[in-house]
Parts: C-alpha cells; structure tokens; sequence
C-alpha cells in the first residue's frame, strides 16, 4: 500500500493514454484540450469576472470568461491537426475545420459550463464530447470519448474512452497526473442533486423525490453539473435530475453539449442516464439547440426514476 502523496513514479495523462492502448490522434486530440484547460484555469484564477456584452446560442448573457475559454478551445482544436468539425455551446454553427474527415474527429463542447457560479467562487467545468470523423449530430452511444474538466480547489480531469473512467488532477506545474483509475459506480447510493424548480415538478418526479427522502437520501446540489456529476461520479453513488419541469417539457441541460458526454463517463463507470423513457444515449439529436430531461446516476436510482415517471408522468 503506497502512503498517501508518497507515490513514487506520476503517470501523466499523455502515458495513461499510450498505455491504454489509445490511438494517437485521439491521444493528440484529448492532450490538446488538457493544455488549453491551463489557459482557462489561469483566466477563472485571475481574468475578468464580468459580461461580455454578448449573448450565445441560447440567448443567454456571456461572461468575458466564456467568451475566452471558447475561443482558447477553439484556437487549440483548430491547430490540433486531428479535427474534422466543431460545435460549442457559445457559437451557433457548426465550425468546420478541415474537410478531409478520415482520420479526424470532431469535438462539441461546453467550454465554461456553470457561469452563473463565477460570482460567487463555486466550481465549475469544461465539458467535451467528440466522434469519429465529421458528424455532430449523432447520438451519444457513437461517442469514441467524453471528458470533464472541473475547476474546483483542485483542478482534475476525468475521461474515458471506452476503456473506463480515469480521473486526474493539475499538479503544481500544471500537467494531469493520475489520481484514479477505472472510477466505478455502486448499484445505488444515498445522494441526489435535483435541479430545477421543485414545485415545477411532474407527479412522478416529485413522488420520485420523497421516495429518496424517505429512504434517507442526502440532498448535495452545487448548481455547477461538472461539480454535481463528479461528486456522483467520484463517491460512486448517488442521482442527479433536472427532470421534465410543468413549464418545460425538456428540461434545461443540452443534449450534445452537457448531457450526451456525462452520460457516457457515467455508463462507462457502470451507471445510467435516462430522460424518464428513453437512455439518454440513444437520443437522435434533431438540433444542435436540443434539451433533454435527465435522470443520470446509479443504475437502481436511475431505473426507480424512469418507474416513477412511466407510472405517474
Ligand atoms: O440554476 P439551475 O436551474 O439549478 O441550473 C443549473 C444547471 O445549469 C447549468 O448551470 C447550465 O449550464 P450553463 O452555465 O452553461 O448555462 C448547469 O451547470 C447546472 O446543472
Ligand atoms: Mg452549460
Ligand atoms: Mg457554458
């Protein structure tokens, strides 16, 4: 047993994915984001913290911060050499790179995800799906990798591949060492983070609610999903929802952006994601804009929801 912050040899990112076996296009291409994410924590550290005067896709108010951190993302996935198309949740077209797909992926990402938390110092995250080749607009289960960055106390990196979940933290000169491997998830758990507004609730979610209330489960809601995922992640149990709302059938979170790659890291660790009915990763996207409601978490907890929800709406 190696002693805490004893451990002789650090594997980077760059060597955990060589030894995985990882192509190395796709090694390129996941170490090209790790590096930009060292400009992004610099710019949340010490950059401005205000508005930038602009709105994004969804009409929503951009940061400064989340207009810097698209445009790092982009600069660096630009000059990667390994990307066909890209999609961010700040701009609302698809970007094509290169035309010439073989060989190349393509990358939609949320590159500040939880801005309404930069004010107050809580944590938030970059959020990255990519597919082979030139098309976006598939569903998640064709995801060749997700990954998560959570700016946080510490800043870590969680990715998968298709070959479990591994998570990293920034050390002290800035490279991803590994601190888990293969981050599994239990069966159920005794968290739950529910987003949205409760008395805007179905039947069935709210009655899902005080099933887990009265089973004793314990409410940890930060508001970021980077954070709210990793804590289900990271402790290996637990749900987060932002269900299906009277006053929006969809929900909140984005479909490419934020839920086809959080759904996949967590499939991957042995846990699921449903909107209610169907897996989140079987869902067609019909627009880059496109929502969806969300269960996501341990496989019992998730399945206990979708009965819930089939039984009461
Ligand atoms: O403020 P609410 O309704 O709890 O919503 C929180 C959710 O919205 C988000 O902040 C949406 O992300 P953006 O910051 O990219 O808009 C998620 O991080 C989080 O899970
Ligand atoms: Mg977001
Ligand atoms: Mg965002």
């Amino acid at each position: 047993m190696v002693e805490p912050g004893k451990t002789k040899f650090q594997i980077d990112l760059r060597r955990h994915l060589r030894e995985v076996g990882e192509n190395r296009d796709l090694t390129r291409l996941i170490c090209e984001i790790a590096d930009a994410s060292k400009y992004i924590v610099n710019s949340i550290r010490t950059g401005d913290l205000g508005v930038a005067g602009t709105s994004n896709l969804y009409g929503e108010e951009q940061l400064a911060l989340d207009v810097l951190s698209d445009r790092i993302l982009r600069k660096r996935l630009t000059n990667s050499g390994v990307v066909a198309n890209m999609l961010s949740e700040e701009t609302p077209d698809i970007i094509p790179v290169s035309s010439d797909y073989e060989g190349k992926y393509s990358v939609a990402f949320d590159p500040l995800d939880g801005s309404s938390l930069v004010d107050v110092n809580l944590a938030v995250g970059t959020i990255v799906s990519i597919f082979e080749g030139g098309n976006l607009l598939q569903p998640g289960r064709n995801q060749v990798a997700a990954m998560y960055i959570l700016y946080g106390p510490r800043n870590t990196l969680v990715y998968s591949t298709g070959r479990g979940v591994h998570e990293f933290a920034m050390n002290a000169l800035m490279e991803y060492t590994l601190v888990r491997e293969n981050v599994t998830m239990s069966q159920a758990g005794g968290i739950y983070a529910p987003g949205g507004q409760r008395n805007l609730y179905s039947a069935g979610t709210e009655a899902f609610v005080q099933d887990l209330e009265a089973r004793g489960a314990k409410l940890r809601y930060s508001g970021g999903f980077v954070p709210d995922i990793n804590q289900i992640l990271m402790k290996g149990k637990g749900i987060f929802m932002y269900p299906h709302l009277k006053n929006a059938a969809n929900g909140k979170l984005r479909l490419i952006f934020e839920l086809n790659p959080m759904a996949y890291l967590v499939e991957q660790a042995g846990g699921a994601a449903s909107t209610g009915s169907v897996s989140i990763l079987d869902l067609q996207p019909q627009s880059i804009e496109d929502r969806a409601p969300v269960f996501i978490g341990c496989k019992d907890d998730v399945a206990r929801a979708v009965d819930f929800v089939t039984r009461m709406g």
